[in-house]
């Protein structure tokens, strides 16, 4: 505590040119990084209003965080990786070395396959990814015939997109042993508890406390008892065929050994695992704030239902179609911007010293962030920013004629849900095709409605803006089809 103390003194006299939001005086800025982790967009607004295009900056528990501009989005993308880094920002967040183990940071080639291979292979996968969304919907929301049930949104959705996301991470059958999905569906969870009490301790004790604080060792094994078969059975068609064969599993696991850089069941299962933590907990959130903007508007139904009837009736689940659903890519990328996903986004950690374009001096050590929320609701920005318009980017599309700057994978200094720069996610493109396969999945396939209780779709935890676990929506199977 006295070393956090000593370094949160020091660091708030290099950025003292910097002005600050919330309460004053010695333990003031305690008091405030206290209130952010109730109230981190209330706080941040609060200094966007006030120092307009400006940076601020705001305290935190353990040290200042510089909350940056729309304006200085274009320093972000500049600053190479050696200038500002989003590993070094995450690395006292999650400390990754221990809770997910040091082979994957050191040679995170699994980054370049989500860039290729998964990108570019969405046609042939969209098939089996649509095919276990089905599946998945069907067994865990097990309705009787046209009988409405109340379920937990985000506690379903969890599964579904988790088993969606396997079947094209390691395949059928294994995407459905419940086993398997219950050690990914409480991956994020653990690490991320793991990496706040590691983050407690200084850098030279990690490797002791992360013996007694981490699991990792126990979760890789528990992971590698069930790739290990398959991996022996990939190996052996490997060597018996070389590099193709007939009904070659076309998933992330197989392009891993594909790659040759690793064969172990255990760094395979680290891997797998290390996807699912990027993969499962980000598109379940949007998708169950998505949903739950539909059940609270449900007057937009019939009109998607059309779309989608229209569109996937005459070229089936196929990533053209899923290209032509604009309203359901409008109502998805909406949901997105007006719920959001944190009200500090974009985390960043400066090696250097910089100076930004608009003269800001950010010294070396400094974590700066960018005010995404305040951005996303900016009315110098969006039209009418607080207002739910599902079709908000299909009009801004129609009017400004620019179809690749409204899309649901488009990043820029407006449009911040999926990062921006040298770290922006690389999973977006199968994110979003989960996305729209699982809208309009349920779009066409069942009636929704909010119960008798509403509740706020999202909750602030901290800098992250989450879906609310106790929200609840009303599910039927459609009886029209
Ligand atoms: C709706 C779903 C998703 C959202 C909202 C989301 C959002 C983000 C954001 C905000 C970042 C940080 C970017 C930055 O700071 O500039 C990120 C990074 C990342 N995302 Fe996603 N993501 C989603 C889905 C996925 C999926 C499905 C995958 C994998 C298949 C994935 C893999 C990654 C990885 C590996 C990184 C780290 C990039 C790096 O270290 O350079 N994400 N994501």
């Amino acid at each position: 505590l006295v070393a956090v103390c000593v370094y949160r003194t020091s660091e708030s006299r290099n950025l003292n040119h910097i002005p600050s939001v919330g309460s004053f005086g010695p333990l003031g800025s305690y008091w405030t990084a206290i209130k952010s982790l109730t109230n981190s967009p209330k706080i941040v607004q609060e200094g966007y209003n006030k120092y307009k295009a400006a940076a601020f900056k705001i305290p935190n528990l353990g040290h200042w965080v510089v909350v940056l501009n729309r304006d200085h989005v274009d320093d972000i993308i500049r600053a190479s990786d050696k200038e500002l880094s989003f590993h070094a920002a995450i690395d006292d967040y999650v400390r990754p070395v221990y809770t997910f183990g040091r082979q994957i940071i050191d040679d995170a080639y699994h980054y370049s396959i989500m860039k290729s291979q998964l990108t570019h292979n969405l046609s042939a996968v969209v098939p089996d990814v649509a095919d276990e969304i089905v599946a998945a919907l069907d067994e865990t929301l097990d309705l009787t015939e046209n009988e409405w049930k109340c379920v937990p949104v985000l506690k379903t959705v969890e599964k579904v997109v988790c088993r969606a996301g396997n079947r094209a991470f390691v395949g059928y059958p294994l995407c459905r042993d419940s086993d398997w999905i219950e050690l990914n569906m409480q991956l994020t969870n653990a690490i991320i508890k793991e990496g706040f009490i590691l983050s407690l301790f200084p850098k030279f004790m990690l490797p002791l406390a992360a013996r007694f604080a981490t699991k990792t060792t126990n979760r890789v094994k528990h992971g590698a008892r069930h790739l290990s078969p398959i991996i022996t059975e990939r190996l052996k068609r490997m060597e018996e065929y070389g590099e193709k064969w007939n009904d070659k599993p076309d998933d992330f696991l197989q392009w891993c050994l594909d790659e040759g850089k690793e064969t172990s069941a255990d760094l395979l299962a680290a891997r797998m695992l290390a996807i699912n933590f990027a993969a499962t907990h980000t598109t379940s959130n949007t998708f169950a704030q998505t949903l739950y903007c539909l059940a609270a508007n449900p007057q937009y139904i019939q009109p998607l239902r059309e779309e989608v009837q229209t569109i996937v009736g005459k070229d089936g689940w196929t990533k053209e179609a899923l290209a032509k659903l604009r309203k359901v890519e409008s109502f998805l990328k909406e949901a997105q911007r007006f719920e959001g996903n944190a009200s500090l986004g974009i985390k960043r950690r400066a090696l250097k010293d910089i100076t930004l374009s608009d003269g800001t001096f950010v010294p070396k050590g400094t974590y700066i962030c960018v005010a995404s929320h305040a951005i996303h609701h900016d009315p110098r920005i969006y039209e009418d920013p607080d207002t739910f318009d599902p079709y908000r980017y299909m009009k801004l599309q129609e009017k400004q004629g620019d179809s690749s700057r409204y899309q649901l994978v488009a990043v820029n200094p407006e449009s911040l849900m999926f990062g921006i720069g040298k770290a922006v996610c690389p999973g977006r493109f199968f994110a979003a095709m989960m996305l729209k396969l699982m809208f309009a999945h349920i779009i066409l396939s069942y009636d929704l409605k909010l119960g008798d209780i509403s509740y706020s779709a999202s909750v602030g935890i901290g800098p992250a803006i989450v879906a609310n676990s106790s929200a609840k929506v009303m599910l039927r199977r459609r009886s029209d089809e």
